[in-house]
C-alpha cells in the first residue's frame, strides 16, 4: 500500500533539549492548520522507549509520515518503530545535538522544519545495527559510550552538561585492548574511541566521519587508539573543522560488516544514548531500509 504522506503523526518527547516552553500544537496549527486534505495528530511520550511503540501504532493506523519531535534518542526510537512498516520518518529537531537532522539538511528552526512536511521529499536511508539493535546516525564503543553513560546519570541535559561530563571523564578513561575484523583484515589495538558512522556527525556539527554517505550501503569506521592531550586537542579541532580523516589523529575504514571482541565488556552507545555492554559486538548495515523526509539541500 502506498503510504499516505498527507497523514502526519507527531511523536513528541517533552524532555528532549533544554527549552521547556515549546508550543508544538500552536506551531502546527499555524503552519499546517489551513492545508486542506492534510490530517495531523500529536502524541506525547510518557517514558523512555514509548516513542517506538507510538511510532509503530501510528504506521499501523495509516499515518504515512511519523515525525520524531526530539533529539537523536527520540529519532532512534521512532525509526526503530517504523522499520518495515513503509511509513516515512520526519524529524522536527528538538534535541541538544540533532545529528541526523543536520545530516539530512532539516532546518533547526521549528517552523521551517514543519514546512518541509507540507510536501515531503522522501528518500530511503541506510540503517546500522549493533548486535541487532538499530541506529540511524552513529554508534560507538569506548570514550564516547562512557560519556553517554555518565551523561545519562548527570541529572541535567544539553550541550553544556555533555561538555562538562566529557572534560571530567577525559584522563580518567583508559583505552581498552580489542580485536577488530573488518574487510578480511584483523586488527589488534587499543580502543579509546571506535565509532560506526552511518551519518557524518555526532550532532552539534561534530564531524566524526565527514565523508560518511547515509545512502551508500556502507559504515564508516573511525578508530582513535590513544588520546594524549596533544591528540585530544587535534581530535576536538578535527571534529569541529570536519578534517579528522586527514589529521593523522584517527584511522578510517568503510565496510558492510564489522566484528569487535574484547576480554572486558565494552560499553556501547546507539545514536548518543548508552545502550549496554558486550564482549562480542557485530555491526552491520542494512542498505536503504528506512524512508525519511529530507531537507531541500540534502544531496546524497
Ligand atoms: N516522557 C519521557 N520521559 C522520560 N524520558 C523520555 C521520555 N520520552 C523520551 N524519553 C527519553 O529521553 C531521552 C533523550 O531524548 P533525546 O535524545 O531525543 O533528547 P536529547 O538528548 O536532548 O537530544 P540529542 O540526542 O539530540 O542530544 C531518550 O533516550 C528517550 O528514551
Amino acid at each position: 500500500m502506498t503510504p499516505n504522506y498527507s497523514r502526519l503523526c507527531f511523536i513528541f518527547n517533552p524532555i528532549s533539549g533544554t527549552n521547556r516552553r515549546f508550543d508544538l500544537r500552536g506551531l502546527l496549527h499555524r503552519q499546517l492548520g489551513s492545508i486542506s486534505g492534510l490530517h495531523y495528530e500529536v502524541r506525547p511520550t510518557e517514558y523512555a522507549g514509548h516513542a517506538e511503540e507510538l511510532a509503530r501504532s501510528a504506521a499501523t493506523e495509516g499515518f504515512g509520515v511519523v515525525v520524531a519531535v526530539g533529539g537523536d534518542g527520540t529519532v532512534n526510537e521512532v525509526g526503530r518503530g517504523l522499520l518495515g512498516t513503509g511509513a516515512a520518518m520526519g524529524v522536527l529537531p528538538r534535541g541538544s545535538g540533532n545529528g541526523l537532522a543536520r545530516h539530512l539538511g532539516i532546518p533547526l528552526t521549528p517552523a521551517a522544519a514543519v514546512d518541509l512536511l507540507r510536501k515531503p521529499r522522501v528518500l530511503p536511508i541506510d540503517v546500522g545495527r549493533l548486535n541487532g539493535k538499530p541506529f540511524f546516525c552513529t554508534a560507538g564503543l569506548g570514550f564516547d559510550a562512557h560519556v553517554s553513560r555518565c551523561f545519562a546519570e548527570a541529572g541535567t541535559r544539553g550541550l553544556a552538561t555533555y561538555v562538562r561530563v566529557a572534560l571530567r571523564e577525559y584522563g580518567r578513561y583508559q583505552a581498552t585492548p580489542i580485536d577488530i575484523e573488518v574487510n578480511n583484515q584483523h586488527i589488534s589495538t587499543d580502543c579509546y574511541v571506535l565509532a560506526f558512522a552511518n551519518a557524518a556527525q555526532y550532532g552539534n556539527n561534530a564531524y566524526i566521519a565527514p565523508l560518511a554517505n547515509i545512502r551508500d550501503g556502507l559504515l564508516d569506521l573511525c578508530l582513535i587508539d590513544q588520546m594524549p592531550l596533544s591528540r585530544a586537542m587535534r581530535v576536538a579541532y578535527g571534529l569541529a573543522a570536519g578534517d579528522l580523516p586527514t589529521s593523522g589523529a584517527a584511522t578510517y575504514h568503510t565496510a558492510q560488516t564489522v566484528r569487535v571482541s574484547s576480554k572486558q565488556p565494552l560499553g556501547f552507545h546507539l545514536d548518543g544514548d548508552f545502550a549496554g555492554e558486550a564482549t562480542n559486538i557485530a555491526v552491520v548495515i542494512e542498505p536503504l531500509a528506512l524512508p525519511v523526509v529530507v531537507g531541500t539541500s540534502f544531496k546524497q
